[in-house]
């Protein structure tokens, strides 16, 4: 559903991606690892469209989309949550919901509505700011706030980052959940519990490229994991 193939990109004069290429198939989840400024979120962003590709193509769902603005390639069925969640804090939850919404040109009611089923935990919270949420609820918040633009690939960067392992293991669930309703994942993550819960294949990125493959499975042995991550954590 997603083929990248030699995608170039960076800030200024400075190169990220040098030419990094990937798939990812309908319904599934691929998980990317990578040491600390290799690029993974570079690569989300670019995907997403908030970094302009300077070289390569980004095909989704049959369609070239590497020169979309992000709000049209929202259109065509990406959704993204990124690093930090970047939810708007002063905003209620039900508006962080609402404007989603409305950012992709539709009518909140019923969305947010059916959003909110696969999400009870944030019924109690609709009239709290965002800023008042704790960051596990903050990132099902920025989950559900993806989840209203209805993508079919969803793009998130390091979901685990700063919450405690209960909401980690209620975070896999609720992505289980949704990639049985046929949601494909490209998981950006340096939890190897986490991205081994859910992937079906891990991508390593390296200086920019996706440079190996590796199976879920070898992130169960300590030797191999140092060996691809360089730790063992
Ligand atoms: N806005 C920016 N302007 C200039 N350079 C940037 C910017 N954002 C990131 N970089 C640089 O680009 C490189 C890749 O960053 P990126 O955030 O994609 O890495 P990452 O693999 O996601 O790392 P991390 O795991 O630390 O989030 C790093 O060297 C970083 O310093």
């Amino acid at each position: 559903m997603l083929e990248v193939e030699g995608l170039v990109a960076g800030y200024g004069r400075i190169g990220v991606l040098h030419g990094a290429s990937l798939g990812v198939g309908q319904g599934s989840c691929v998980g990317i690892l990578g040491h600390n400024g290799m690029g993974k979120t570079t690569l989300l962003r670019a995907l997403m469209g908030l970094l302009p590709a300077r070289q390569g193509r980004i095909r989704f769902q049959g369609a070239e989309i590497q020169r979309l603005p992000p709000h049209l390639r929202a259109r065509s069925g990406l959704g993204y949550v990124p690093q930090g969640r970047l939810i708007f804090p002063g905003l209620s939850v039900a508006d962080n919901l609402r404007f989603a919404v409305l950012a992709k040109g539709e009518t909140p009611g019923r969305v947010v509505e059916e959003v909110l089923e696969e999400f009870p935990e944030l019924r109690r919270l609709l009239e709290r700011p965002g800023g008042a949420l704790s960051g596990g609820e903050q990132q099902l918040l920025a989950l559900a706030r993806a989840l209203c633009g209805r993508p079919r690939l969803l793009l998130l960067d390091e979901p685990t980052e700063g919450i405690q392992p209960s909401i980690v293991e209620a975070m896999v669930e609720r992505i289980h959940a949704l990639r049985r309703r046929g949601l494909a994942v490209l998981l950006v993550e340096q939890n190897l519990d986490f991205i081994q819960a859910l992937a079906d294949r891990i991508l390593m990125i390296h200086r920019g490229r996706i440079t190996r493959e590796i199976p879920p499975t070898a992130l169960g042995d300590p030797a191999l994991v140092q060996e691809f991550v360089g730790t063992s954590a």
